[in-house]
């Protein structure tokens, strides 16, 4: 049983006619991005805004109206995936190295819809190294100054280069261990210089939907409910 497609095409049947749709990025997003490709083929009317290349790319490919960045308002509906939830709905994000533009988004969102598989549910978030972007110039300060806060920052690499996200930018991950106040450290994080955003989401889920190995799939809704 694929958990993460039961998840992603649960939320996707939120989605009504002449809404406009915030796609967010990784692979439990892709599911929900290849569905509403799917309702676009039988005839659903959206515009969609997506939060990074890659679902751009993914989006195009599968027929899905995009709108202009720099013409956008309000966004009727977000689903997205994380890399860890917790029990107060709290989300690390940006595994995938998205968090800029997927916080940007959500943060737009009338409803924000967070999707995952059983295996993302924490009690206390931290099991997962959480991402923080800092733009490149003289990195190694902004380096420093995370390395004050305890949590072995390392600069993430692909194929032996520094990582580079959409946004040109450096993406240090960060190992906190457990994270016993998220809204705190949010706050810390972002007010050093240097640094764009990081993977921290709080409390900005409206529903988190669950998909299980099992088949079941359950949805839990979040404090910034707002239908
Ligand atoms: O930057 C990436 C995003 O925050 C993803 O939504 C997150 O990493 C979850 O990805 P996946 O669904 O592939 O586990």
């Amino acid at each position: 049983m694929n958990s993460k497609k039961l998840a992603a095409e649960k939320a996707v049947e939120f989605i009504e006619d002449g809404m406009t749709v915030g796609l967010g990025t990784g692979s439990t997003a892709y599911w929900a991005i290849q569905k509403i490709g799917e309702r676009i083929k039988e005839g659903l009317s959206i515009q969609a805004a997506a939060s990074s290349v890659g679902s751009e790319d993914l989006a195009k490919q599968l027929g899905i109206p995009l709108i202009p960045l720099a013409n956008l308002d309000l966004i009727d509906i977000t689903i997205d995936g994380a890399d860890e939830v917790d029990n107060n709905l709290n989300l690390i994000k940006g595994g995938g190295g998205a968090l800029l533009r997927e916080k940007i988004i959500a943060s737009n969102s009338k409803k924000f819809i967070v999707i995952i598989d059983e295996s993302k549910q924490v009690d206390q978030l931290g099991r997962f190294r959480l991402s923080v972007e800092i733009v490149p110039f003289a990195s190694n300060l902004t380096i420093n100054k995370l390395r004050e806060l305890e949590c072995d920052p390392q600069v993430r690499s692909l194929n032996n280069k520094p990582y580079i996200t959409d946004n040109g930018n450096l993406i240090i991950d960060c190992d906190f261990g457990k994270i016993p106040n998220p809204e705190a450290l949010n706050g810390q994080i972002n007010l050093i210089p240097g640094v764009v955003e990081n993977g921290l989401f709080i409390q900005m889920a409206s529903l988190v939907v669950v998909g299980f190995n099992d088949g079941a799939v359950k949805a839990y809704p979040g404090q910034s409910a707002r239908t």
